[in-house]
């Protein structure tokens, strides 16, 4: 599937696609991304080049008009600045350290937990006014628990899974006949593999960790774990390093390969699908490959651009939850509830959700749904994407949230409190973009403001950020800080 070129509207703002081969500049994470400001007419702006990982500036603030003729000092300049925010040590070094600290007496393990790297003899001293811990052989294989989750909800929004979520995927992959994983994004996923490979319970399963964390490098091989940036196909080792993807996909032995992929929900949808695809593509002499399985974790807000960008996949009623996500869990209701799904190729009869956390099997739908989510004969489908019980309304012919009414004057279901007559105008709320109320009443004030694109790419200072609202028809929003919202 080709989805190259493809512009996908995100508030005022289009990521543009470039073509293959054709080479954008670089920030310290790589290609940066091509990007376009289209007015409200539709006319379109000036385009630029923005970081691809970072959607806030204070994290890289990489800003270039594709049109700017940037002077050979400034690319110098640029070049030292990119070189200078490198990782300290290189990956087979890093792996050399971690082979060395594995043999140390266990007094002498020690990890630093300012510098989030594990200390070699010689290296106490210079870390001796830092918090530091002594570490025990099982802390080493649980790298996930040991280092601190990358706080910086922006850019990395590191929430791990909890043991339920990750032992369900795990043994949802094992159960289909899976043994090779890649893990795009989920080290927790990846180090669960390891665990279990460990107990020589079950068939083992081989894993390559791909993630834009390089404090992963410290505790596996270059074969287990490549720095990579999910959001513009980029190896930060080079074609050494893609090579070990290649090589990942390509040696078969008739194994099954699967990849599951977490990324941060402040991502752009089309970037990631385009990388996606290219990593399941890189197995060159395999034309499976190109239809190999793949399980995204992303919001069920997202679900159209999902569906959008990779239409043979769909969208799964497994509540994904997180141990460091503060609101979201599994088995909580309504706007508690976590809004993060399974998007896949793999047949969703296939995939067996637990009856005993209250899925069930719809006979008519060929799929496992949540006990709230009932078949509606008229629409002849499981209709709820959030977890909550919907309703069908017979004027708008289709099923509709819950606390949604038919408003006679909209001609269509809305809240109740929805900005009456306005629904074809796009004035909505100025604080958080949704089109069900006005900024007096928007449930977000005074605690969030929602970034809108026209407003945040206002000011040129701004442009480097790369932040988007959700469908606004949703009941979450993406804030400025990243947390997911319930609106
Ligand atoms: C939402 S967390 C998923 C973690 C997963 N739930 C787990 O428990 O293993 C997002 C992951 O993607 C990684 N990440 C963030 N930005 C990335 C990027 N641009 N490229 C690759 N990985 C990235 C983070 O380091 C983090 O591990
Ligand atoms: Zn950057
Ligand atoms: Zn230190
Ligand atoms: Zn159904
Ligand atoms: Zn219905
Ligand atoms: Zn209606
Ligand atoms: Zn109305």
């Amino acid at each position: 599937m080709d989805i190259t070129e493809t512009h996908v509207h995100t508030f005022g703002i289009e990521v543009i696609l470039t073509e293959d081969g054709k080479t954008t500049p670089c920030c310290v994470h790589g290609p940066t991304l091509l990007f376009e400001k289209v007015s409200k007419a539709g006319e379109k702006g000036r385009r630029f080049f923005a970081c691809s990982a970072c959607r806030d500036r204070k994290d890289c603030n990489f800003f270039q008009w594709e049109d700017e003729k940037v002077s050979e000092a400034r690319l110098l300049a640029r070049e030292a600045e990119n070189q200078s925010k490198r990782p300290p040590f290189s990956h087979q070094e890093y792996f050399t350290r971690f082979r060395t600290f594995s043999s140390l007496p266990l007094n002498e393990k020690i990890f630093c937990q300012d510098c989030q790297v594990l200390l070699l003899p010689g290296e106490h001293e210079a870390h001796s006014s830092h918090r530091s811990t002594s570490i025990t052989p099982a802390q080493l294989t649980r790298p996930s628990v040991l280092l601190r989750p990358l706080d910086n909800k922006k850019s990395n929004a590191q929430y791990l899974f909890t043991d339920r979520s990750s032992h369900f995927l795990l043994d949802t992959l094992a159960a289909l006949g899976y043994r090779r994983v890649l893990c795009v994004g989920t080290p927790r996923l990846q180090e669960l593999i390891k665990l279990r490979n460990l107990e020589q319970k079950h068939e083992p399963m081989k894993s390559l960790l791909l993630d834009i964390d390089f404090r992963y490098a410290q505790f596996y091989s270059q074969d287990e774990f490549c720095h990579y940036n999910m959001f513009n196909h980029h190896f930060f080792g080079g074609e050494s390093s893609s090579a070990i993807l290649q090589t990942f996909l390509t040696e078969c032995d008739g194994e099954k390969v699967v990849m599951v992929a977490d990324p941060p929900f402040g991502g752009l949808v089309s970037p990631l699908a385009n990388s996606h695809v290219k990593c399941r593509s890189a197995n060159s002499n395999n034309s499976v490959a190109a239809d190999m399985p793949m399980m995204w974790i992303f919001p069920y807000f997202f679900e159209p651009r999902i569906l959008e960008c990779l239409p043979s996949f769909s969208m799964l009623d497994y509540q994904v939850d997180y141990d460091n996500h503060p609101l979201y869990k599994h088995g909580k209701t309504g706007r508690k509830q976590t809004p993060v799904r399974l998007f896949t190729n793999i047949s969703p009869r296939d995939v067996v959700l637990p009856e005993e956390e209250g899925y069930r099997f719809c006979s008519v739908c060929e799929r496992y749904v949540w006990s709230f989510n009932k078949h509606c004969a008229k629409c002849n489908t499981c209709p709820s994407k959030d977890g909550r019980e919907w309703k069908h309304c017979s004027t708008c012919k289709k099923c509709v949230k819950p606390s949604w009414r038919h408003c006679q004057s909209c001609g269509r279901c809305a809240l109740p409190d929805h900005p009456c007559g306005h629904s074809e105008g796009k004035e909505g709320c100025f604080n958080c973009g949704s089109l069900q109320h006005k900024r007096k009443s928007c449930p977000l004030k005074g605690k969030h403001r929602i970034n809108r694109w026209d407003r945040a790419f206002s000011s040129p200072h701004c442009a480097g950020m790369v932040q988007y609202l959700h469908d606004l028809t949703c009941s979450f929003a993406i804030c400025v800080c990243v947390s997911l919202l319930p609106l």
